[in-house]
């Protein structure tokens, strides 16, 4: 056994040996080299097509880079033949209106429309009336519709129609339908959610069923323009509910997200694009213009139009406008149309019918108005008390002024347990935006807290409850807010909180005192009894402006707080505005000589002189920068405002002051530090009060106070001229231009001035905080004409920072909107 055990391991021994040996073997070595050669190649073919990769990666950087180029010049190029094409001669163009013809084809065989034929005219009228009151004007105006049959419908759209049971033309549709069906420009105004979207799109699919096939190369045939991003997607919803059974496409341009899937859409063709103003420049400009064409365009709509021309986009939509063939039909609406807007309805429409529905600019009467005076600390518990008697009934919107309120009120409102809560706000990603709104709409989201972007238009099936609860600054802007609700004959409610008087006496809030008015005003023309303590604040606000000469009016301005015409001042600010549109407007268009130029720019600074006995204050200019002393002022700064807060707070602690107060104290306290002042104990007394409104009244008035005098004479044999120049409402980049430490530099030395940036920006439509001013430029000078080659300079750099920015909007974009 043992001697077996140990042949049998000596055997296994032999046999490893020869498997070892085996595997040194000629073949077996032969097949390990070829794997390790394979595994070589693969390796190799691994590392080139990483190269290959890498090497893709940045040939394909490269690509992008030159094409963004080449696309920036040929955008720049294809505007500018946009701009030369204007005259183009559309005659020799094979399309020819035939819509009108047809539809009076279609009325005429229809046996329902014999009905509306035989309607005399005193019963046209009493049917105009009980469709709540409908105003036309214009001439031969076609009769109202009573049944979709009589708009000569195709079966195709009848069934959209029912399945959306929409079951008979609501009254703008009813008189709109028929006016666009008969080949006129129109301009719809109706109350908000009573259907101005179907009265523009269901003539418009009968428009382009009568026009020829769109062919290879051919751009759409109707182009809808609108004022928001969120109102674009939905009118491109509500088309294409119609659009996909009759075999039509449509495509959505709107900025804020990836233009090559929109381009994409339109290279492929579309009959109909609803699009944002910014975007269809930019999508018309790009590649030389090759994506799409606005040849072929016969049928336009431009829906609130009143926002699309308040927010700046007049150089863009006449860009377009100017680039159809002028025989195209064109039809505006909204629920507000403010009487200076006519003027550019004018331009642009072609002897229109007038279709009013129950008064211009009314809140529907499906909603019920409330107004709240409470303070600012009291408003959240407001709304949520709202929220609880509402919640459950359907969705909301809460407006606010600013983006980060909009943040923080979803914050507080998660923290109190309501968790479908999203904001909406020009600051968050547009993708974002987009599913926000979508699932506000599907009932995901239950409570949107909202900046005005989602004023106009935005649709939502079952909201119940608008509250402001930032009071809205304009009239309009009021009605579209609470027209989010009571939509379709459902019935709605809507609150704005409205701070009291008080607040606004000291505070920066005083417009509210004005918007109390036009709250009521809104009250009133839908045809209820505005609140007591509300017009009792507008009518002290009355009298007050009254005892300094000054009339209170309502309405009629429209937009950013220019509701009221209540001085001079205002109305020059308002002129101004304009001016400055006309302005960039102007130039853009490449119509103005520099000599007109001077002359406008000119007369839109304010400048206020005095002749002053002492030294100059400043031999030198100063600005924000970042210099030695810059940065200690900078600094003393710093330190005095923490001073002051805690100053300002044991002070709220001793004599609980009001905010508004507790923060001019602040301010107060901050000057004084500044100064090199020691800082005493703040004193709110009525006289302190007194003489801060004093001092904003001043400002108004344009007048400059007694205590800005110098008060040492020691220097008697010296005097100089003192200069402010308002430069407040400058757009944006045209006061950063001359606010700039190169350019007040450049006019000091050149005109041998003293020359400093004063003041702070203040939005339109309000007014200065409390110890602060307008942005302005102090000069001090030793003679007038140095202060007259300072001017001179200072609307040089102006023209140049004008240009810039025209040059800008003519690049088209979102970037090219203006803000005055
Ligand atoms: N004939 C109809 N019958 C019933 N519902 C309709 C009819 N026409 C439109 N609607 C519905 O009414 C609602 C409001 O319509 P739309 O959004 O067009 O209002 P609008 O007048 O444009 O409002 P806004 O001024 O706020 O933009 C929508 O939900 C729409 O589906």
């Amino acid at each position: 056994m043992g001697r077996d055990h140990k042949e049998h391991k000596r055997h296994r021994s032999r046999s490893k040996e020869r498997k070892r040996s085996r595997s040194r073997s000629p073949r077996d070595r032969r097949d390990r080299d070829r794997d390790s050669r394979r595994d070589r190649e693969r390796q190799r073919d691994y590392d080139r097509r990483g190269d290959d990769k890498r090497d893709r990666e940045k040939q394909r950087d490269a690509d992008n880079k030159q094409r963004q180029q080449e696309t920036k010049k040929e955008s720049k190029s294809a505007v500018f033949e946009m701009e030369e094409s204007r005259n183009v001669n559309f005659d020799d163009f094979r399309l020819k209106m035939t819509f009108s013809a047809h539809f009076q084809s279609i009325f005429t065989t229809n046996t329902t429309t014999e009905e509306i034929k035989r309607m005399s005219k005193a019963e046209v009228k009493a049917y105009r009336d009980e469709l709540d009151s409908i105003t036309v004007k214009g001439i031969d105006v076609p009769k109202p519709i009573k049944t979709w049959a009589q708009c000569g419908v195709n079966l195709k759209m009848m069934n959209v129609l029912k399945k959306y049971e929409y079951t008979k033309p609501t009254s703008i549709q009813a008189q709109a339908i028929p006016s666009i069906m008969s080949g006129r420009d129109v301009i719809g105004i109706a109350k908000t959610g009573s259907g101005k979207t179907l009265a523009f799109l269901l003539p418009m699919f009968r428009h382009i069923l009568d026009q020829p096939e769109l062919e290879e190369g051919d751009g759409p045939i109707a182009v809808i323009l609108a004022p928001t991003r969120e109102l674009a997607m939905q009118t491109y919803k509500e088309a294409n509910k119609f659009a996909k059974v009759l075999g039509l496409r449509v495509a959505c341009t709107y900025g804020g997200v990836g233009i090559s899937e929109q381009i994409a859409d339109l290279k492929r063709g579309a009959e109909i694009v609803v699009c944002t103003p910014g975007r269809m420049i930019d999508v018309l400009a790009a590649n030389s213009g090759k994506v799409t064409n606005l040849r072929r365009v016969t049928y336009l709509v431009l829906d609130e139009a009143d926002r699309m021309f308040d927010k700046g986009f007049e150089p863009q939509i006449m860009k377009v406008v100017n680039n159809i063939r002028p025989d195209k039909q064109t039809v505006l609406f909204s629920a507000t149309f403010p009487r200076h807007m006519e003027a550019l309805a004018r331009k642009v429409l072609e002897k229109p019918v007038e279709i009013l529905v129950g008064g211009k600019s009314v809140v529907c009467s499906d909603v019920t108005q409330n107004a709240v005076i409470c303070e600012e600390h009291q408003k959240l518990l407001k709304l949520l008390e709202l929220l609880g008697m509402y919640y459950e009934q359907g969705s909301s919107i809460v407006f606010v002024d600013k983006q980060e309120k909009a943040d923080d009120i979803v914050d507080q409102l998660m923290k109190t347990g309501y968790n479908s809560v999203a904001p909406l706000h020009g600051g968050i990603d547009q993708h974002d935006r987009d599913s926000s709104i979508a699932d506000f709409k599907t009932g995901v989201i239950k409570v949107l807290v909202a900046t005005s972007v989602a004023a106009r238009g935005l649709d939502v099936k079952n909201l119940i409850l608008v509250v402001n609860y930032d009071c809205p600054n304009h009239y309009e802007d009021y009605v579209h807010r609470v027209g989010r609700t009571g939509r379709a004959g459902k019935k709605g409610y809507a609150y704005t909180f409205v701070l009291p008087e008080q607040i606004s006496q000291y505070g920066s809030q005083n417009y509210q005192e004005k918007m109390a008015g036009e709250i009521c005003r809104a009250f009133e023309t839908a045809g209820c009894k505005p609140p007591q303590d509300l017009k009792a604040m507008f009518e002290r606000f009355k009298k007050e402006m009254a005892a300094e000469g000054k009339e209170v009016k309502l309405g009629g301005k429209g937009f950013e707080g220019h509701g009221y015409k209540y001085d001079e001042g205002e109305a020059e600010a308002d002129a101004n505005k304009k001016k400055m549109a006309r302005l960039v407007h102007g130039m853009e268009a490449g119509g103005d000589d520099d000599d007109d130029l001077d002359e406008q720019l000119n007369s839109m600074i304010k400048t206020k002189r005095r002749l002053v006995h002492g030294k100059p204050q400043s031999d030198k200019p100063t600005t924000s920068g970042n210099s030695k002393t810059d940065r200690e002022a900078e600094k003393r700064k710093d330190a005095a405002k923490l001073k002051a807060e805690e100053l300002s707070s044991k002070l709220k602690t001793a004599q609980n002051v009001i905010q508004p107060v507790e923060k001019t104290a602040t301010q107060l306290t901050a000057e004084a530090v500044i100064r090199g002042q020691d800082v005493a104990p703040v004193q709110i007394s009525a006289a302190m009060l007194a003489k801060e409104k004093a001092n904003r009244l001043n400002e108004k008035l344009n007048y400059l106070g007694g205590e800005a005098a110098p008060t040492q004479q020691q220097e008697e044999a010296w005097e100089y001229f003192e200069e402010e120049w308002d430069i407040n409402d400058f757009p944006q980049q045209v006061r950063y231009k001359i606010c700039s430490r190169e350019s007040v530099g450049h006019v000091a030395e050149l005109a041998e001035v003293g020359i400093s940036v004063r003041g702070v920006h203040v939005p339109p439509g309000k007014e200065p905080k409390a110890g602060e001013r307008r942005l302005h430029l102090l000069l001090e000078a030793r003679s007038e004409r140095n202060l007259k080659a300072a001017k001179e300079e200072i609307i040089r750099i102006m023209k140049e920072a004008f240009r810039q920015l025209t040059a800008q909007i003519q690049r088209g974009g979102t970037q090219s909107r203006y803000k005055v």
